[in-house]
């Protein structure tokens, strides 16, 4: 695995910030001052309280792990303190046809409400991009605060997510019986396997990313279990008739004295469609609630088909969630699988030059593609045509679009051709819409259950 701490300073970065007045630092996971000060910079910069010392605990255990680099202002009262924050990390991204691949993600960018507006944001973000190519990554990846900030650097929405209501009263269940147990358990005794369970569910949704060691423990009310919060999560399980454990779910039922309750439940974590079922009609059966809310949940939930009245459930909060920028797109392209058979033609647009270029994706009859640059047919190639394991690029389906609009179809969330009569991509000869809508078709809904 890449070492997240290895990668020097963007040298365009420093020299930008510098011009401006400010230091451009990586803090050293051993500098446990920086680390604390960058961790109160960066609650500040998201508007939450301070932390109380579990918390910074957690937040140190997960900053050392990354890449984690802030702006200071040495002319400020508290110069210690970051005035911006970002980090970054290596992380596998589940792509259709249940592989992963090597991406970056980024987070905690923040920069405080004394310095915005400078360009600080912008010289975070551009050096990202320039660390993710240096990791290897075929792309970076993000969830965003507000939906107007990413675009300018290449991102675009990939996947979406949704908190899915369901009234109570209305929930009958007529879905199959899955044949394993539900059972209780406390959480401390369910974090040994959390992990590995989690692992193999993020492996089969196209859009989830790779956990980091800590996430779960705070899902599961562990971080700090003496606060009132922590001690009203719950934690159900789902084992399968071999006694193996393929699913669970925290949740927490909120109610006023006396009166019946809603759950409320963020953490919900299936490894097969038994696990998912059943763990759903648990949460739905409960008795003395009238609600359940379960958040960032794919749009595309089973759960209408296995109940007796389908408008028990209803969508809330309903958009984009994870936001994908295309770094490498050979990379990119080659790692997921295809909906069908054919090649395409891609002229990708990018003003900052990552994505670049035009690219040809020849899609075989398994769903296995080639990526080259178009300028190159590969001996490999030809001799594939020759075979006729590969369909020979005819002359040429196409499209033109820009990194963004890649990002977008990438995992199948969003069509290629919806994004075309959006005016955002063009079309370079007949059927090419057609034909990328079959390609880029993923046969499980994009989606990702968690903040980051
Ligand atoms: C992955 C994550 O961590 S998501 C978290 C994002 N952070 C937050 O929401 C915390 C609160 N907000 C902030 O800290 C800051 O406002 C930031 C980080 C969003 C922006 O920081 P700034 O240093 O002010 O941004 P900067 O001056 O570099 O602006 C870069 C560009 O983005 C634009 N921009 C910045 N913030 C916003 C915004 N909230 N909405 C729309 N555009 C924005 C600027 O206009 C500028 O555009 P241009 O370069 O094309 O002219």
């Amino acid at each position: 695995m890449f070492d997240p701490h290895s990668i020097p300073a963007d040298p365009t970065a420093v020299n930008v910030l510098a011009g401006r007045g400010f230091e451009y630092r990586q803090i050293d996971p051993a500098d446990e001052a920086g680390l604390q000060a960058w961790v109160q910079a960066e609650t500040r910069g998201f508007h939450h309280a301070r932390p109380e010392a579990p918390e910074m605990r957690r937040a140190l255990q997960v900053a050392r792990q990354r890449n984690v680099r802030g702006v200071y202002d040495l002319s400020a009262h508290d110069a210690h303190l970051p005035v911006a924050t970002i980090d970054g990390w290596p992380s596998g991204l589940s792509v259709p046809g249940g592989r992963s691949v090597d991406a970056w993600a980024v987070s905690g960018v923040t920069v405080s409400p004394t310095h915005r507006r400078r360009g600080i944001a912008r010289a975070l973000l551009e050096a990202q991009l320039r660390y993710a190519k240096e990791a290897g990554a075929a792309l970076a990846m993000l969830t965003a605060t507000e939906a107007t900030i990413y675009g300018r650097f290449g991102f675009s929405p990939a996947a979406s997510a949704a908190t899915v209501h369901v009234d109570r009263r209305r929930a009958h269940w007529i879905g199959p019986e899955s044949p394993g147990r539900v059972q209780f358990v406390e959480p401390a005794d369910l974090i040994g396997k959390a992990p590995a369970i989690a692992r193999r569910a993020v492996a089969r949704t196209p859009g989830e990313i790779d956990r980091w060691p800590g996430m779960l423990e705070r899902h599961l009310g562990l971080v700090d279990p003496s606060t009132r919060e922590s001690r009203a999560v719950r934690v159900a399980r789902y084992d399968d008739v071999a006694g193996q454990t393929q699913g669970f779910v925290a949740f927490r039922v909120v109610r006023q004295p006396d009166e019946p309750g809603a759950v409320e439940c963020d953490l919900f974590v299936a490894a097969s469609d038994d696990a998912e079922r059943a763990l759903w009609r648990f949460l739905v059966e409960q008795d003395f609630v009238t609600e359940i809310r379960v958040r960032l949940r794919s749009v595309d939930e089973p759960l209408p088909w296995l109940l007796e009245d389908p408008r028990a459930v209803s969508l809330h909060e309903v958009g984009d969630h994870l936001w994908l920028r295309i770094i490498d797109p050979v990379a990119a392209l080659s790692a997921r699988e295809y909906g069908a058979s054919g090649t395409l033609t891609l002229e990708v647009g990018d003003p900052l030059r990552h994505a670049a270029g035009t690219f040809v994706l020849d899609v075989a009859g398994d769903g296995r593609a080639e990526v080259r640059p178009a300028e190159e047919t590969t001996d490999a190639a030809a001799g594939q045509f020759r075979s006729g394991r590969r369909s020979r690029p005819q002359a040429a389906h196409g499209l033109r679009l820009d990194a963004r609009e890649l990002a977008s179809i990438y995992l199948g969330g969003t069509r290629a051709s919806v994004l075309a009569r959006a005016g955002r991509i063009t079309e370079l000869a007949p059927g090419s819409l057609a034909l990328a809508d079959r390609l880029f078709h993923a046969p499980r809904t994009p989606h990702l259950s968690i903040w980051f």
